[in-house]
């Protein structure tokens, strides 16, 4: 596979988005963004704001752009993501730590925040991915309503099934703003949750080891 095949910014997936399509994708499956404004226009209205007062009267638009940017994993393949790998004799354990993740609750649409750690270890065949990779698949996952132990799952899931990964570990921890700002309202409390594959959950010392480097400070 080529570098340029897997190149997927998500930046410019949000762009091309806002710009009311997807490249070469039909139209439908571009964001809505006149439905979105509509229906933030009615939220305003709903919460008791005017939405016509000077201060509101973009923020039915602005929240729209936002939402096809926050929102662009929804339209990013993710097995395309790994899609530049190279062969290489490498058949230890890589880890890439302390990713950022922010992603949003999809039972209440409030953002989730925190990091996304990563191990894996090369399949037979030995193939490794590149790490920025790694991190667009966090995004690719994350830039959708999503539940935490989900995004966590199909992180790994992904490397093994597209990396072909012998091994892999995923740990994710967030702070959920649907338990700090509202609620329950318990602002600082940490979910973490992770997904083991392969010989990291087979093997007890592995998968120690993972862990050890994850924790490594
Ligand atoms: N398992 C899991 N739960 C989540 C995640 N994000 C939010 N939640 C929870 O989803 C649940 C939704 O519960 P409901 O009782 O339907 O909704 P609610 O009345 O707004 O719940 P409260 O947050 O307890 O006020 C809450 O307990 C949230 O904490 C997530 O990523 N994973
Ligand atoms: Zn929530």
């Amino acid at each position: 596979m080529s570098e340029s095949d897997s190149h997927l910014d998500l930046d410019h997936e949000a762009a091309r988005i806002v710009n009311g399509r997807l490249g070469g994708g039909p139209v439908s499956d571009a964001v809505d963004l006149p439905r979105i404004e509509a229906a933030v226009r009615e939220i305003l209205i709903a919460v008791g704001e005017d939405p016509d007062r000077e201060g509101l009267q973009r923020t039915p638009a602005r929240v729209a752009r936002a939402y096809a940017e926050l929102f662009a994993g929804l339209r990013v393949d993710a097995s395309k993501v790994l899609a530049t790998d190279f062969a290489e004799e490498h058949d230890e354990m890589v880890v890439v730590r302390d990713i950022e993740v922010a992603s949003f609750c999809e039972h209440h649409l409030l953002p989730f925040v925190g990091v996304a750690h990563i191990g894996y270890i090369p399949g037979e065949h030995g193939r490794i991915t590149g790490l920025s990779k790694l991190a667009r698949l966090v995004e690719a996952y994350a830039r959708r309503p999503q539940v935490q132990e989900r995004l966590t799952s199909q992180i790994a899931d992904q490397l093994l099934n597209t990396l072909g990964a012998r091994g892999v570990i995923v740990v994710v921890e967030c702070e959920h703003m649907c338990m700090s700002m509202r609620g329950i309202r318990k602002p600082g409390a940490k979910t973490l949750t992770s997904a083991v594959r392969g010989t990291l959950r087979d093997n007890a010392k592995t998968r120690a080891e993972a862990i050890n480097l994850i924790r490594m400070t």
